[in-house]
């Protein structure tokens, strides 16, 4: 019987899809999506934590804490608003996207985990990195390159043997159709 079963398959023209998204884009674009759920009208960041078995086991995005409400809590940063109040500021709220991640993750031990974000870790988002056992970290910006917080993260991921590298997609453009998986919805649908 068994072998009957598999002569069948043999038979078979394998039809698999060749154009599917591979599993590194697949966690990118995760991070990205993750991203759009931002409120910062300036960054939008996305990371996503991934295990040895590619399951991913957790996610973030940018933004406030718990009971920190996203309309009274101040979006911008005090230089751009030419503010004296130091507490008009962003940056002493936003709790970063990897960090989020990290307070995110559904599993007791980070160890050996990738990280996938849209923008490359800050200092304190380092530190977490490292004391979680995450081991390597993709990105795909690393526009604060200059600033001393994203200098003083590669030199602590570098004293910690962690792999960090720029995200190079296999495929660089791929579309969200939303009505076309609207359309599906509704033909998958018992309504
Ligand atoms: N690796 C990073 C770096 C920054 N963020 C957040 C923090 C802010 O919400 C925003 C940066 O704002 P900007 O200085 O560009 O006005 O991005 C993060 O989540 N992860
Ligand atoms: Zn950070």
């Amino acid at each position: 019987m068994a072998d009957a079963r598999k002569t069948n398959f043999k038979a078979l023209k394998n039809c698999k899809r060749v154009d599917y998204l591979q599993l590194d884009d697949y966690f990118m674009a995760v991070a990205i999506v993750t991203a759009q759920r931002s409120k910062d009208p300036s960054t939008q960041v996305g990371a996503v934590i991934v295990n040895e078995e590619n399951r991913s086991v957790g996610v973030g995005y940018n933004g406030f804490p718990q009971n920190c409400s996203d309309d009274i809590f101040p979006w911008h940063k005090i230089t751009d608003v030419e503010s004296d109040d130091p507490l008009q500021d962003k940056r002493l709220f936003v709790v970063h996207a990897e960090a989020n991640a990290i307070l995110n993750s559904n599993c007791k031990s980070l160890k050996n985990t990738r990280m996938y974000t849209t923008l490359f870790p800050c200092n304190e988002c380092t530190k977490l990195i490292l004391q979680t056992g995450i081991s390597q970290v993709y990105y795909i910006s690393d526009k604060y390159a200059e600033k001393p917080e994203f200098q003083a993260s590669k030199i602590m991921l570098d004293a910690g043997g962690i792999v960090y590298k720029k995200y190079e997609p296999i495929m660089n453009e791929f579309t969200i159709n939303i009505d076309q998986t609207q359309m599906n919805w509704k033909k998958n649908s018992c309504m």
